[in-house]
């Protein structure tokens, strides 16, 4: 969201003058994995985020790209874009953090090296820039950025991600809530990887949606959501143990 921020900055009119808003994605760990062999990933092969050390949480939804899914959400919100003004593009080098492409064509991309703390210094630091100790992007080095589409077919957290988005209310609410206790059980290995989309759309699907929530509704959501995740999840493993006798 940094690098979005910074591609607007000095903007007169963003809303009327974005044609699209482009937000990276390293793609993850299984970028080259194909789909079939998702289903018996293991945790730890889900944790080799190629590009960024990162937390646990974050890494699996690097993985699923569940966490491209929630950037999604978080820029129509906080550059009050809309969905179909918002695409994904896999950048594998993570060395572009995203891009504004604007009605008459220009595009601007953010580019610096694949290390968090130049993004958190600057929002400490705006609207001043100050040194880092981080290495400098060297873009001889980097030599090649590719760009390639994204498979919403082998990543379905992103199709769960646009259709929350796009129904909005409290839809958010469950996917990002549910989304924790589902990450969380693949990781104690209740579930495998491609269970976390499953149970995911289960949980949304079973949620009546309101439009306009207080922030009592946001929380007994972020309860419910939390809840039906673990009781489908535990009726799954209930059903796995049986089936294997
Ligand atoms: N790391 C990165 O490069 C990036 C991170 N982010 C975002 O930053 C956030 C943190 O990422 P990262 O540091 O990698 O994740 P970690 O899992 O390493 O850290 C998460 C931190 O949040 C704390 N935490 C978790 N749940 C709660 C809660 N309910 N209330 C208070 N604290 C809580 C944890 O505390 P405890 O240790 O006690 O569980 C832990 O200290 C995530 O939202 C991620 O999406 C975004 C972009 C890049
Ligand atoms: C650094 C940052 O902002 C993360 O969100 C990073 O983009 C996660 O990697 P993916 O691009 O693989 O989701």
């Amino acid at each position: 969201m940094s690098a979005i921020f910074q591609c607007l900055e000095g903007a007169r009119d963003p809303k009327a003058d974005i044609h699209r808003l482009l937000i990276t994605a390293s793609g993850g760990p299984f970028r080259e994995v194909p789909k079939e062999a998702l289903y018996s990933v293991t945790p730890q092969q889900a944790l080799r985020h190629p590009n960024w050390k990162m937390g646990q949480k974050i890494t699996i939804d690097s993985a699923t790209m569940m966490n491209k899914g929630l950037e999604v959400i978080e820029a129509k919100w906080l550059f009050d874009i809309e969905l179909s003004k918002i695409d994904i593009v896999v950048h594998p080098e993570s060395i572009v953090h995203s891009m504004v492409e604007w009605t008459d064509g220009s595009t601007l991309a953010q580019l610096g090296p694949t290390d968090m703390r130049i993004m958190i210094q600057y929002a400490l630091t705006y609207p001043r820039r100050f040194s880092t100790p981080v290495p400098r992007l060297d873009l001889m080095e980097a030599r090649t950025l590719r760009f390639e589409p994204v498979d919403f077919g082998k990543f379905p957290c992103l199709s769960l991600a646009y259709t929350a988005a796009e129904v909005g209310g409290t839809l958010p609410v469950v996917l990002s809530s549910a989304d924790e206790v589902v990450v969380e059980a693949f990781l104690d290995t209740c579930i495998g990887f491609m269970d976390i989309p499953a149970i995911l759309a289960r949980v949304m699907d079973a949620h009546e949606v309101i439009s306009d929530p207080t922030l009592s509704d946001i929380l007994e959501v972020d309860r419910w959501a939390k809840s039906t995740a673990r009781s489908i999840i535990k009726n799954h493993v209930r059903s796995n143990k049986k089936s294997m006798g």
